[in-house]
């Protein structure tokens, strides 16, 4: 399908948006979650800067890379499992009540939001984000209502890069590999769309490194979804 498909009133689609880094900007809300639990656990803070590019992957990952101190996790030894656990619990803990608090959507999000819903698009979020922090955030940033369907990091088996989620929601809204478009910042979304066989738009502002997102096989790449109007 060519993407213009998608944005034309007689021929209404399904985008399916993922959340962190490409609706909203939320790593602020994460690093302060990430850093309280650091401090409970007796360890440094590491600070928004760091923990930015380590969102994208789901919260155990942002975790484990946490309790690493950097992106390229090892995988873990069977007695760090404990310690993964507890601070997963940790994290939840605080980030319920940090989700939200400094989250903002990005410029050009409701335009694009308010142009698709007036095409008879249906939307939908696929996240890697635990499902019950999406529903919160969404409300909290005032997206909510745009969105049929939330799925969460945790909802199905497999989550981004694998094609599950997406292939998930396509169906619920009742999409097809011509009509439906996958929109996020990350090779997670890129790869996951890829593998579902529908296109995707990425976006440079978000998480995944500026100068890779480009080369990752996304069928648009754009600094703002304006663009795409
Ligand atoms: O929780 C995360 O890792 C972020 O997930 P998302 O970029 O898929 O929204
Ligand atoms: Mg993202």
């Amino acid at each position: 399908m060519s993407l213009k498909g998608l944005f034309n009133p007689r021929w209404p689609g399904v985008a399916l948006f993922d959340l962190d880094g490409t609706l909203v900007d939320s790593a602020p809300d994460l690093a302060e979650a990430v850093d309280l639990t650091l401090r409970e656990l007796g360890r440094a803070p590491a600070g928004l800067e760091k923990v930015r590019p380590w969102v994208g992957n789901g919260a155990k990952v942002l975790i484990r890379r946490a309790l690493a101190g950097k992106r390229d996790w090892q995988p873990p030894r069977p007695e760090d499992d404990e310690l993964i656990d507890s601070a997963l619990e940790i994290f939840f803990k605080h980030y319920r009540h940090t989700n939200g608090k400094y989250a903002r959507v990005y410029p050009g999000i409701k335009e694009c939001l308010d142009h698709l819903r007036s095409c008879g698009c249906r939307m939908g979020v696929v996240t890697n984000k635990p499902q019950q922090f999406v529903a919160p955030l969404l409300e909290q940033t005032g997206l909510a209502d745009y969105f049929e369907l939330t799925l969460g990091g945790d909802a199905l088996p497999e989550k981004k890069p694998e094609p599950a989620p997406v292939l998930h929601a396509m169906k619920e809204l009742h999409g097809t590999v011509g009509t439906t478009v996958m929109i996020g910042d990350s090779d997670n979304d890129v790869n996951a769309a890829l593998a579902a066989g529908i296109p995707c738009v990425a976006v440079r502002y978000g998480y995944n490194s500026g100068a890779a997102i480009d080369s990752l096989g996304a069928d648009a790449v754009v600094d703002s979804l304006v663009e795409l109007l």
